[in-house]
């Protein structure tokens, strides 16, 4: 965390008893706590992180950061030490002012985007965009840091230290431009809070997460603090006005005096889509910008990736490029690892798609988009994890009956559970027609082999996943990876 020290009060952080101690770096987890640190004790879902301050003092730690409830379970452990005590109300906010502060540099131009599903999609397309305009540009999400700097990411939206640690290293690299996404999590926990953002972007919102989440409403009100509260008052808004939530979003921006670019069918669009149509590699796109049509290629699988692909091209516009510019690289965009991918074709024609669909409207959504684009049958192959949700999996099995000509039930994550129960439970969804392959790769293989001119295979589930996970032990597995030696081998070519 570098070798200098810094004095609370740079950190926007005030003592109790207005002791500016110099911090030599900033923990959130008392195990990474070094001497001299702030400990930031947060409140968390299991426990309060202020039960560790005694642990803190042991490894001498200069300061506490946390909230009222904090300071009162480490009152007794604190009562006679001289360690700086900062109470806030917003303690999580705090920490993330406090982790910017700390590290400093961030990439000059920054962009985040929230929305059931999408994210990690936008922020690639926002970042090949800006790659396409020359700029250095990287973005940070699911599928870790890509671009212009890559790192992996054990978060979606990763904690403010590690955040800013990254933003720090990213800038001191010479990226000037990144797009991250803003999980639900992140945001309720104000991971992001220190970013400085130009725009922000929101594609749409389902029913997601309500394990963590009490209500629907308090998940949406989580995602709309991106623009209420993180997005600054002279930052852009890209909203998707096609989903209800995005006009009431639209609500809060203009009330607020930012500056909003929306997107969508609706005639009140400044970004319109106005038609697509679809083939085999990919869709024509007609859309208007404020009122002047274009009309694109896009070398993507699935209608919502036009949205996804304007929602971008919105918020590289926001961030200040010419838009006749942006619209001109569009179809040199490529597809983003694991959504909608064209892991293979056959010599045939026939194609093979890997996805990271999870859950049964994601399979369902998965299937039509791709339907369009083939001529023949559609093959799908699903499973789904051990250890999540068991009510999905019937539904997902039905998802992909539905949806599918054909249907191929395999492992996906079996973790601890026993992975032939896991698959009666989707073939009770998918119906006596779909075929039981529980080894991974022959499912892969005798999908493939079952496209004749014209079809298509879904492998759902795993997107840019790289292991099956059995038991606890993760063994290499890439779907992607399998396809092509699939259309190899039964091509003749290995
Ligand atoms: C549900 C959730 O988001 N949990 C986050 C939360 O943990 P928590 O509230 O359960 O923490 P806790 O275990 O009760 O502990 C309370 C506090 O004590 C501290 N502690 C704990 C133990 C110890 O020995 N010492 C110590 O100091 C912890 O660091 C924590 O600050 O606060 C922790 C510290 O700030 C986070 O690390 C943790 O993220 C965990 C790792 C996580 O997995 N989060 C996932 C669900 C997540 O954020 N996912 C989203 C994507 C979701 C999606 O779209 O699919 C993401 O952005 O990745
Ligand atoms: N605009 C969209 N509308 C509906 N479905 C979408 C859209 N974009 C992507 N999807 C579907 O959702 C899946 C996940 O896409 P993506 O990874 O871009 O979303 P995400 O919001 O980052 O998801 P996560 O919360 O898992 O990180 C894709 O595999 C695709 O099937
Ligand atoms: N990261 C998410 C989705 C994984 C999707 C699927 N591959 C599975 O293992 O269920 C999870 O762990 O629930
Ligand atoms: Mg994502």
């Amino acid at each position: 965390m570098g070798s200098a020290t810094k004095a609370l009060s740079e950190l926007g952080l005030t003592a109790l008893h207005g002791a500016d101690v110099q911090i030599t770096g900033i923990s959130v987890d008392s195990r990474q706590i070094k001497p001299g640190h702030l400990f930031a004790a947060m409140p968390g879902v299991k426990m309060h992180g202020a039960e560790f301050v005694p642990y803190a003092l042991r490894m001498q730690a200069a300061a506490v950061l946390t909230d009222r409830e904090g300071a009162e379970i480490a009152r007794e452990a604190l009562a006679g030490t001289d360690i700086a005590l900062v109470v806030t109300e917003d303690p999580r906010q705090a920490l993330a002012f406090a982790a910017a502060l700390w590290f400093g540099a961030q990439p000059e131009t920054m962009i985040a985007v929230t929305g059931t599903n999408g994210k990690t999609s936008v922020a690639s397309f926002t970042r090949q965009i800006w790659q396409l305009l020359d700029f250095e540009a990287a973005n940070i999400g699911t599928t870790g840091v890509e671009g212009a700097f890559s790192a992996p990411s054990a978060h979606t939206t990763p904690e403010p230290v590690t955040l800013h640690r990254l933003l720090a290293d990213m800038a001191a690299a010479g990226v000037t431009h990144a797009a991250m996404e803003a999980s639900s999590h992140g945001l309720a926990q104000r991971r992001l809070d220190g970013v400085r953002l130009a725009a922000a972007g929101f594609t749409n919102f389902t029913q997601d997460h309500l394990d963590y989440h009490a209500t629907f409403d308090e998940y949406f009100a989580a995602k709309a603090g991106l623009f209420t509260r993180v997005l600054p008052e002279d930052g852009v808004a890209v909203l998707n006005i096609d989903d209800p939530r995005g006009v009431e979003l639209s609500k809060y921006v203009t009330a607020r005096g930012q500056r909003l670019i929306a997107i969508g069918h609706a005639d009140w669009a400044d970004l319109r889509l106005l038609g697509q149509r679809y083939d085999a590699t990919g869709q024509d796109v007609r859309f208007s910008w404020e009122g002047r049509p274009f009309m694109t290629r896009l070398p993507l699988i699935g209608g919502f990736q036009a949205m996804n692909v304007l929602t971008a091209a919105a918020l590289v516009i926001a961030c200040g490029a010419d838009p006749e510019a942006v619209f001109a690289v569009l179809p040199r965009l490529g597809t983003v690892r694991g959504r909608m991918q064209l892991a293979a074709t056959r010599e045939n024609g026939a194609t093979v798609f890997v996805d990271y669909a999870h859950t049964p409207d994601a399979v369902e959504t998965a299937l039509k988009a791709l339907r369009p684009h083939v001529m023949g049958r559609l093959v799908a192959i699903v499973g789904a994890g051990g250890d999540r949700d068991r009510t999905k999996r019937p539904l997902m099995g039905r998802a992909a009956a539905e949806n599918a000509d054909l249907v191929i039930v395999t492992d996906d994550n079996p973790r601890t559970e026993d992975p032939a129960s896991i698959r009666a439970a989707v073939l009770d969804g998918a119906g006596p027609e779909a075929t039981e392959i529980g080894d991974r790769a022959e499912a892969i293989l005798r999908g493939v082999d079952a496209l004749g001119p014209g079809d298509a295979l879904l492998i759902a589930g795993k997107g840019h996943e790289s292991g099956q996970i059995i038991g606890t032990d993760v063994y290499p597995f890439d779907d992607a990876e399998q396809a092509s030696v699939a259309v190899a081998a039964l091509d003749g070519k290995i």
